[in-house]
């Protein structure tokens, strides 16, 4: 799905209201109508409900909502915020509506004082302010929104279309902004709710579609991108019938050192899981029998060295698809030494991780030795090792997409939403996941995961999408079933099975 800008949806509103044809107050009403929809199917016509409403457009959805709910019977208090603003023309004839049949439900908010006596459990609608926000909110509004924000834990908080303060497309640290339970987004995510420094913000993001222009949404080129199941369906192979284990590629996975084995035999269990064909692990002395022991089902090279590789270089040859390096693996100067070799003489795709990491954050001159379509997948302390820090996440999102490009590598920057950053400019955000993945070794898992796919023979890009997608669903199943306090890492494994089966049900 794309994510649009402000600036295109205000775009894409006005091309449906000439091309659908629809008025755009008619476009306000059906957006608004499922927003107060929404509210109905979750909420009985006793709830009391304040909505919280500003001048503009989305001001105006917050009327529409007002007036749908209390023509069901709701106990709805309009909350008008008049800060000297010329009202949109949309607002106004809605105005006129409300006003007209139940003048008694208007309260017109001048200053903070005037700020409402909330009944017990009342429901509070934000509708200040949406996509037309163009500089951080002051003055008594900005108190309006503290004085929200103050009741959050006795008060259920819905956005509409966004928490008003939030900028769409930029940051907004250090500005006031509510803090919503839902936000009710018009048919597109916003960037602003995918990016951890507003996590507070949107709460659970429901997108509802409002039948926007289908030509202009093919038709408009987006940078950014929301991962979805349709998108898996078109990337996912099915085995074929003839198939033998040479069909589906042999992965070398280079990883381990003495106390740190548990991240390799993690990433080779993932990777046999993910389906790859057959899977090398390439550990160091000590690790020998605990990878013997872990994951039978994968073959065992023995380093040089007893307690961490210094040799890998020397196995790396034509006869691996792919090669997944760094969970567990140290830093090292002799593991670095044999990295750089490793560099000279394979030259496919290959997945980088966790130490190898490390190792590129003190050598930076490999960063351009690396294969180009390699995968690196740094959280955000390594993404910060490697290419700096940078003052909000809209920069650092700026800074990987860039990074992305001069070097013609696919860069994840893990975390809620997964970014994906690919050669060619364009991010892609993974929506499956949960924090109970948030527990040692959950990465080690997805490195495991892209290996055994690369060595599928899908396409790097491919494999990122369908592999941060598998990772993060096969997470989802297990904190369903086991909670997302006591789901490990393994766990995400076992449900590689389930993930496969739930998201590409086999043919009958
Ligand atoms: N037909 C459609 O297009 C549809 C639109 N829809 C809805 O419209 C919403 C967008 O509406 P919108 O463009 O009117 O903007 P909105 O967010 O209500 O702001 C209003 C104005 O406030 C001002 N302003 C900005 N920042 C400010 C600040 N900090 N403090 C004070 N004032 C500030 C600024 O005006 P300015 O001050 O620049 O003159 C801005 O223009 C969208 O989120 C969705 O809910 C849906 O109904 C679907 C159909
Ligand atoms: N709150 C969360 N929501 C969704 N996914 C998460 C969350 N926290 C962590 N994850 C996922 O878990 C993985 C953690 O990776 P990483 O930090 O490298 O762990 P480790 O180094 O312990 O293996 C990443 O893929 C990340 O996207
Ligand atoms: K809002």
């Amino acid at each position: 799905m794309k994510i649009f800008t402000a600036a295109q949806i205000r775009e894409a509103d006005a091309y449906t209201i000439s091309n659908e044809p629809i008025s755009s107050t008619s476009l306000m009403e059906r957006a608004a109508g499922r927003c107060a929809a929404w509210i109905e199917d979750r909420y009985t016509p006793a709830q009391p409900i304040y909505i919280f409403c500003g001048k503009g457009n989305n001001g105006g959805d917050g009327l529409v909502i007002a007036l749908q709910l209390l023509q069901q019977g709701y106990p709805v208090t309009a909350c008008l915020l008049e800060y000297g603003s010329r009202a949109s023309e949309d607002y106004t004839i809605h105005f006129r509506q409300l006003h007209q049949q139940y003048p008694g439900r208007i309260r017109e908010i001048a200053d903070v004082t005037g700020f409402p006596e909330l009944p017990p459990g009342a429901v509070i609608i934000d509708a200040i302010f949406g996509t037309g926000l163009n500089k951080p909110i002051e003055g008594w509004l900005a108190g309006i929104v503290h004085k929200i924000n103050d009741v959050k834990r006795q008060h259920t908080i819905i956005a509409v279309d966004m928490p008003s303060g939030l900028m769409a497309d930029g940051s907004s640290r250090n500005m006031p902004v509510i803090h919503a339970q839902y936000t009710l987004s018009f048919q597109f995510y916003k960037l602003a709710f995918l990016l951890p420094e507003n996590a507070a913000f949107a709460g659970q993001v429901h997108v509802l579609p409002i039948g926007l222009h289908p030509e202009y949404i093919t038709q408009t080129p987006a940078r950014y991108h929301i991962t979805d199941i349709d998108m898996m369906r078109t990337i996912y192979q099915p085995r074929q019938p003839f198939a033998h284990k040479g069909t589906y590629g042999h992965a070398l996975l280079i990883a381990g050192s003495r106390g740190t084995m548990g991240a390799a035999v993690l990433a080779a269990r993932a990777c046999l899981r993910a389906g790859a064909g057959l899977l090398t692990c390439h550990v160091p002395q000590c690790g020998y029998e605990i990878m013997q022991l872990g994951e039978p089902a994968a073959m065992c090279s023995t380093d040089e060295q007893p307690d961490f590789n210094t040799h890998f270089h020397e196995q790396a040859d034509a006869r691996y698809k792919t090669i997944g390096i760094g969970p567990g693996l140290g830093t090292s100067a002799a593991t670095a030494r044999s990295f750089e070799k490793l560099l000279a003489v394979y030259k496919r795709p290959m997945v980088i991780d966790a130490d190898a990491l490390n190792i590129l954050s003190v050598y930076p001159y490999l960063l351009y030795q690396l294969p180009a379509g390699s995968i690196l997948t740094p959280h955000p302390k390594e993404f910060e090792r490697l290419f700096g820090s940078t003052t909000n996440d809209f920069e650092r999102l700026e800074l990987l997409s860039r990074q992305a490009v001069r070097l013609q590598l696919y860069i994840l920057l893990k975390g809620r939403y997964t970014a994906i950053a690919c050669p060619d400019g364009a991010v892609y955000f993974n929506a499956t996941g949960n924090p109970g993945m948030a527990t040692g070794g959950s990465g080690d898992v997805l490195t495991g995961i892209l290996t055994g796919l690369l060595a599928q023979d899908y396409s790097p890009k491919a494999a990122i999408l369908l592999g941060v997608w598998l990772h993060g669903y096969a997470g989802d199943l297990a904190s369903a079933e086991l909670s997302q306090e006591a789901m490990t890492a393994g766990d995400i494994i076992n449900f590689m099975g389930k993930a496969f089966l739930s998201c590409f049900p086999p043919e009958m």
